[in-house]
């Protein structure tokens, strides 16, 4: 089966290389790294505002560019939806014009009547049809250009930093749309982010990329919590990513009880739904370990496991090292003191228990 993404460019801009490589299966591809690190050239490659001096981008195995073969396709033929930090919708016309302006760019047999509805709900933009873009608030504005773009039957949707613009609240409020569409539309997304929240939240697959070059290309989780990729410049603080499911509530202090693979968790009760099934986050700065069960102490979360790998002393003068321990099945990553490791003697095959505050458990 051809991967959803194949891609290996060159590209010289000024000083600046791009040289590209990697594939992806993921739905939701993050393209993480520090400012100028080049994510915005590789996304304009595929989208075809720039025609890369050499190389390939393969799209669900459908040839866009292939310079040894002298095809580059042009950005109209190639079926590829944008959605740019800034929204970028026609003041002058209402969301509906917008919306339609999408769809008049999907080919011919790709327009389906039904597209405009399933698109409103998808979204919950069908309130807003009659408005301009002018009344609306930077959230709805980005929902609406989503909605342009995917009306455009694209075969890929580009999202460069989508959510840069604006604040906290209104990111929460997109945030589950974008995952609907990751779960719910079968159209691949390439998404542009230097928010490691975001990325642990959307991306099914993290590609990092660095000078130019991905250093990396994995599921998320693995990259994530990666012990040798903790300490490169630009490379997310190493974190882990716990699957969990919503098994109860603590009504008096306000807290939802979590079951993973490696224990129970509480986390604060935020809007989670019983059953509600979710990723949690917790970085390896915020773990604890101990050889022995603990009593008498406020951390309420309490995961066992055992030592799988422990990494190369790193960090300022060297003194602290990654370490990893698996939670039946659940890599947790942990941030100690090389002091800590060896007061304790830890070593590969240790049984531990990681201790964990509540607080530092990130969800949705
Ligand atoms: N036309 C150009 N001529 C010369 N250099 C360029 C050109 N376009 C981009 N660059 C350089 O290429 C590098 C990568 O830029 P790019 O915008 O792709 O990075 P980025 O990772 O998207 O950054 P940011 O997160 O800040 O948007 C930068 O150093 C930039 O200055």
């Amino acid at each position: 089966m051809n991967p959803v993404l194949d891609i290996a460019v060159r590209h010289r801009l000024g000083e600046f290389v791009l040289a590209a490589a990697f594939t992806s299966n993921g739905r939701l591809t993050a393209l993480f790294g520090q400012s100028g690190s080049g994510k915005t050239s590789l996304v304009n490659v595929i989208g075809g505002l720039i025609r890369p001096q050499s190389g390939r981008v393969l799209v669900d195995g459908e040839v866009l560019v292939d310079t040894a073969r002298g095809i580059i396709l042009p950005k109209h033929r190639r079926r590829i939806g944008y959605v740019f930090q800034e929204a970028r919708l026609f003041p002058h016309l209402t969301v509906r014009q917008n919306l339609m302006f999408g769809h008049w760019f999907a080919p011919r047999e790709a327009r389906h009547s039904s597209d405009l509805d399933a698109v409103l709900d998808l979204l919950g933009i069908g309130h807003l049809l009659d408005r301009r873009p002018g009344g609306l608030s930077g959230g709805e504005k980005q929902r609406v250009a989503i909605g342009r773009a995917l009306l455009s039957s694209p075969r890929l949707l580009l999202m460069d930093e989508p959510l840069a613009a604006l604040d906290e609240a209104r990111k929460a409020e997109i945030l589950p749309y974008i995952e609907r569409l990751r779960d719910k539309v079968g159209i691949p997304i390439v998404y542009v982010s230097h928010s490691v929240a975001e990325v642990a939240r959307l991306a099914t697959t993290v590609a990092l990329v660095e000078q130019g070059r991905i250093t990396a290309c994995g599921p998320t989780a693995e990259i994530l919590s990666r012990l040798d990729l903790a300490m490169r410049p630009g490379a997310p603080e190493a974190s882990s990513l716990i699957e969990a499911r919503v098994i109860g509530f603590d009504a008096e202090f306000g807290l939802a009880k979590l079951e993973t693979r490696g224990g129970s968790l509480q986390v604060a009760r935020g809007s989670l739904a019983l059953g509600q099934h979710l990723r949690v986050r917790i970085l390896a700065s915020d773990v604890l370990v101990s050889l022995a069960p603990l009593t008498g102490i406020s951390a309420l979360n309490t995961l066992s496991g055992t030592i799988t790998e422990i990494g190369e002393r790193s960090g300022q003068d060297a003194s602290t090292l990654h370490l990893r321990i698996d939670c039946s099945g659940d890599a947790l990553t942990v941030l100690l003191t090389a002091k800590s490791v060896a007061a304790l003697g830890l070593a590969v095959g240790n049984p531990v228990h990681a201790v964990i505050k509540s607080v530092s458990v990130e969800t949705p």
